[in-house]
């Protein structure tokens, strides 16, 4: 895994709230570069995956019910700060955490293969 430093394209900082647009094709392109920002973001949190998978030393500890409503919790608490909608932020970490959970059950397996 290469190391890097997150940044976009076209400005060293996201404006926030977006830049105001006037056309269809400004705004995708502000949407675009938000994107590529987000997917950045979400190859950091699979890096988190993977080092969880080596720090933990049993399988049943892959899955933390207790640590998904407390990320869910602190998530939904920054989001109400923000203005980001609740709905859209709770049903996205939901879905992403249990897709992190089954990939560090995999990188859990593969990295103990015949042990
Ligand atoms: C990374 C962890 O493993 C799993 C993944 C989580 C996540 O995506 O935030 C949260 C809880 C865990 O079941 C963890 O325990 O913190």
């Amino acid at each position: 895994m290469s190391s890097h430093k997150i940044f976009t394209e076209k400005r060293k900082a996201i404006e926030y709230p977006a830049r105001k647009c006037t056309t269809m094709a400004e705004l995708r392109d502000e949407i675009d570069q938000l994107d590529r920002v987000i997917v950045e973001l979400l190859s950091v949190r699979q890096g988190c995956m993977e080092q969880a998978a080596e720090i933990k030393q049993d399988r049943n500890l892959v899955r933390d019910e207790e640590r998904v409503e407390d990320v869910v919790a602190k998530v939904l608490a920054h989001a109400d700060k923000v203005g980001a909608h609740p709905e859209l932020v709770e049903m996205l970490y939901r879905d992403m955490i249990e897709w992190c959970i089954n990939y560090e059950m995999t990188v859990f397996d593969s990295a103990r293969d015949g042990d």
